[in-house]
């Protein structure tokens, strides 16, 4: 990402969406699909859904996409031309079907917040979300709290603080701030609340200012 081209708190108002809106547009419906499909495997009954039809026909769909899929090579680089923010992360992205998708916005305090209900494919423990999960999420959104703050880099460093289980099926607050620049050393802090505020995870990373080149 080209931080030049992507909102900054510096440059945008307050309450600036900074995650990409999924649209209206066929690609952003078969994702939606697809992860209904993942939440109701998890959730129906396993005896009585008939799962060998399912199987069959969630095949012949995959078959299809199979063989309009373009060579690895040319699909990334379509994937990551023009710029903004991307349509394809497992946590925003309305093109992923693993991605929950979180929509975040910019504050004017320099920090990022978005709300999230996450369900069974995210579990960990019992009706909890899985810790991977949650650093997931947090190492997405503290990258895009960085970019808000004006300056980008890759993690170098993710420390999380699991202070209680996160709950699943509740609306989950998440937020992301950038504290300081050093150098090429970027520190941001990030946190997972629930909407009573009680504080599930917490975050320190360490981001060092280096970017990866687009496919060409
Ligand atoms: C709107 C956009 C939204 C996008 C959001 C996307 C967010 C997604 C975030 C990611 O998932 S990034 C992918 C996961 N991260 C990686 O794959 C990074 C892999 N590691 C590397 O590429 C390099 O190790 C790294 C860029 C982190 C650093 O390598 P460099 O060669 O560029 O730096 P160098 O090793 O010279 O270190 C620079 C400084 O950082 C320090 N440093 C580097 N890694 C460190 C570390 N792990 N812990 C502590 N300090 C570290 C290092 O000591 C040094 O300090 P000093 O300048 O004081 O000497």
């Amino acid at each position: 990402m080209k931080v030049g081209t992507h909102p900054t708190a510096a440059t945008h108002a307050h309450g600036t969406v900074l995650t990409s809106a999924p649209q209206d547009a066929p690609v952003d419906r078969a994702t939606a699909a697809a992860r209904r499909v993942v939440d109701a495997m998890l959730r129906t009954d396993r005896g009585n859904a008939n799962l060998d039809r399912v199987a069959e026909e969630l095949n012949s769909i995959a078959d299809h996409l199979e063989e309009h899929a373009p060579e690895v090579a040319e699909r990334l680089i379509d994937m990551w031309n023009g710029e903004g923010v991307t349509r394809h992360d497992p946590v925003t992205g309305p093109e992923n079907a693993i991605a929950p998708p979180l929509v975040l916005e910019g504050l004017e305090d320099g920090s990022v917040r978005g709300t999230v209900t996450l369900t069974m494919p995210y579990q960990g423990p019992p009706g909890c979300v899985h810790g991977g999960v949650s650093a997931l999420i947090l190492d997405h959104v503290l990258g895009v709290a960085n970019a808000w703050g004006g300056k980008s880099g890759m993690t170098a460093k993710l420390e999380t603080n699991y202070h209680r289980p996160t709950p699943l099926f509740e609306p989950l607050v998440i937020t992301g701030r950038l504290v300081s620049v050093d150098g090429r050393k970027i520190r941001t802090v990030g946190s997972i609340t629930t909407a009573d505020g009680q504080l599930c995870v917490s975050v320190e990373g360490l981001f060092i200012d280096k970017t990866v080149p687009r496919p060409r």
